[in-house]
C-alpha cells in the first residue's frame, strides 16, 4: 500500500528565507561556536546571493550590538528571558533591523514572527512594539561583551577597549593592495596600498577583473612588506606557510620573489589559485599539514603567518568578540608554539623569518617570540623601522609591531596584529 505522503511544511512568505538564515547564524556563532564564515554556506543554502548577503549583514550586526540589543530586551520583558531562547534571538533579528538597517519596522516583524515557530509570537510582538513606541535606540558607541571588553582592556588599557568598541560602529573601510604601479582612486597609506570606502562594489571597481589588486586590511599587508622586494640577481626563494587564502603570497610574488605556499585546507587553497589565476601570479601551492611537512631546502625567506585567535579582525568578523573563550587562544598558543620551531627550521643562515598573528592576545604573539628567541640564539630580532609604517604606528621598542583598536582611527583604523621579523645569524 502506498503510505500517505507527509505533508509538507508551508513555504515560507517573501522576505522570511533570509531572516531564518541569519537565525541559523546566530545559532552557530552563539550556541555552537562557530566562525561566522564556517556557517554561512551551510546556513544559507539555496539563498539567492543577495538573500544570503542579507542573511550575513542581520548576522553581522547582531553580533555587532547583542549586549545593548539585550539590554534593550531585558528593559522591556518582565521575567529575564534565557540567553538561548528562541524568542530572545528573534527580537534580537527584528530589532537590529529596525534600528540598525533601516528596514520599515512592520517588515522587521512580519518577517521575524515565523520564525518564532511555536513559541512566544504574542511576546515577540508586544516587546518589539513596546520598544519602538518608547523609541529605543542602541547605544553608540556599541558595548562589548563583557568579556572581551575586560580581556582587551586588561591587556592593552580601557582606552584600547574603549577604541575596540568605536570601531565597530561602522564597517570599516576597505584596504586594496596593488599588484604594481596602478591608479585607483582613493587614500593611499603606504606605497601599492589605496583605501576605499566601505560598502565599495569590488567586482565593480577598475582593475578588479584584471587582477590589478586584492582586498587585504592594511595591517594584514605589513608581514609580507616587512621581507620586503626580491632585489638584484638570482631567484630568492620564500616560503609562505599557512598561505590560504594568499594574500601575502600574492605580495610575495608580486615583489619577485619564488613563493612555496603552504596550507592544510584545501577550500582555502581553492581560493589561493583563484587570486592566483585573477592576478596573473605564480607560486607553487602544496597542501599539506605543516606538523609534518618538510620542504626539502632552506628558504631565503619566511612567512608564518599563524593560525590563531582572530581576535584582531574583530571589526570585520565580530563573531569572534562572542566565541573566543580562554581555552581557544591556549590551544592557539599550543598550536604556534609547535610551528615557530618547525618553520624557523627552514630558514638559510642569514635569511629572514616573520612571525604574524592577527590576534590581540600577548599569547599568541609577544609571549611566542620572547620563548622562541630564549630557545634559539641562532635568531634575532631585526627591528622594524617607522619608515615602513603609515604614519601613526609606533614600533614596540622591542623591535616587533603590534597594532591595536585605536590606531589611525581618523583614517578608519586597522586590524589588531603582531608581527616580528627575526633573521637567522650564527649561532
Ligand atoms: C591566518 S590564516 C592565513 C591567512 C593567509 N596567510 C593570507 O594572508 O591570506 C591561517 C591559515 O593556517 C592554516 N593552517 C592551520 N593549521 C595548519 C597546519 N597544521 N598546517 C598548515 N596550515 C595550517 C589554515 O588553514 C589557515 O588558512
Amino acid at each position: 500500500m502506498p503510505r500517505p505522503a507527509t505533508p509538507r511544511p508551508p513555504a515560507d512568505p517573501p522576505g522570511v528565507p533570509a531572516r531564518r538564515a541569519a537565525l541559523r547564524l546566530l545559532d552557530a556563532v552563539l550556541r555552537r561556536g562557530l566562525a561566522i564564515e564556517q556557517a554561512l554556506d551551510g546556513s544559507t543554502q539555496g539563498l539567492a546571493p543577495s538573500d544570503r548577503g542579507l542573511a550575513h549583514a542581520i548576522a553581522a550586526e547582531v553580533l555587532r550590538r547583542l549586549t545593548d540589543l539585550d539590554d534593550l530586551i531585558d528593559s522591556a520583558t518582565r521575567n529575564r528571558l534565557p540567553d538561548d531562547a528562541k524568542a530572545r534571538f528573534v527580537l534580537r533579528i527584528a530589532l537590529v533591523q529596525a534600528l540598525r538597517l533601516g528596514t520599515p519596522p512592520h517588515a522587521a516583524i512580519s518577517t521575524a514572527l515565523p520564525l518564532v515557530d511555536g513559541g512566544p509570537r504574542k511576546l515577540v510582538h508586544g516587546v518589539f512594539g513596546t520598544l519602538l513606541r518608547q523609541n529605543a535606540a542602541l547605544n553608540d558607541p556599541p558595548a562589548l561583551p563583557g568579556t572581551a571588553y575586560a580581556r582587551i582592556a586588561g591587556n592593552w588599557g580601557e582606552r584600547v577597549a574603549d577604541a575596540a568598541g568605536a570601531a565597530i560602529a561602522a564597517p570599516p573601510p576597505l584596504d586594496l593592495t596593488l599588484r604594481g604601479e596602478s591608479e585607483v582612486e582613493g587614500e593611499s597609506l603606504l606605497p601599492r596600498h589605496v583605501r576605499v570606502a566601505a560598502g565599495t562594489s569590488i567586482p565593480e571597481l577598475a582593475g578588479f577583473a584584471e587582477g590589478e589588486w586584492w582586498v587585504q586590511d592594511l595591517a594584514a599587508s605589513l608581514p609580507a612588506r616587512l621581507i620586503g622586494a626580491r632585489n638584484g640577481s638570482g631567484s630568492g626563494r620564500a616560503l609562505d606557510l599557512c598561505a590560504a587564502p594568499g594574500g601575502k603570497t600574492l605580495q610575495l610574488a608580486a615583489a619577485g620573489w619564488d613563493v612555496t605556499a603552504v596550507d592544510v585546507s584545501e577550500s582555502r587553497l581553492a581560493r589561493l589559485h583563484e587570486n592566483l589565476e585573477r592576478t596573473g601570479l605564480s607560486a607553487q601551492v602544496v597542501t599539506a599539514d605543516l606538523l609534518k611537512w618538510e620542504p626539502g631546502f632552506e628558504a631565503d625567506a619566511v612567512l608564518l603567518d599563524a593560525p590563531c585567535s582572530a581576535t584582531g579582525i574583530f571589526r570585520r568578523h565580530p563573531d569572534v568578540l562572542h566565541r573566543v573563550r580562554p581555552r581557544l587562544i591556549a590551544e592557539m598558543a599550543e598550536l604556534q608554539a609547535q610551528l615557530l620551531p618547525r618553520a624557523a627550521r627552514w630558514v638559510r643562515p642569514g635569511g629572514l623569518f616573520v612571525y604574524a598573528t592577527c590576534s590581540l592576545e600577548p599569547e599568541e604573539g609577544e609571549a611566542q617570540i620572547e620563548r622562541f628567541l630564549a630557545e634559539h640564539p641562532d635568531f634575532a630580532i631585526d627591528p622594524v623601522l617607522p619608515d615602513e609604517l603609515p604614519d601613526g604606528i609606533p614600533v614596540d621598542p622591542r623591535g616587533w609591531l603590534r597594532t591595536l583598536p585605536g590606531m589611525l582611527a581618523e583614517q578608519g583604523g586597522l586590524d589588531g596584529f603582531f608581527m616580528v621579523r627575526l633573521m637567522r645569524v650564527a649561532a
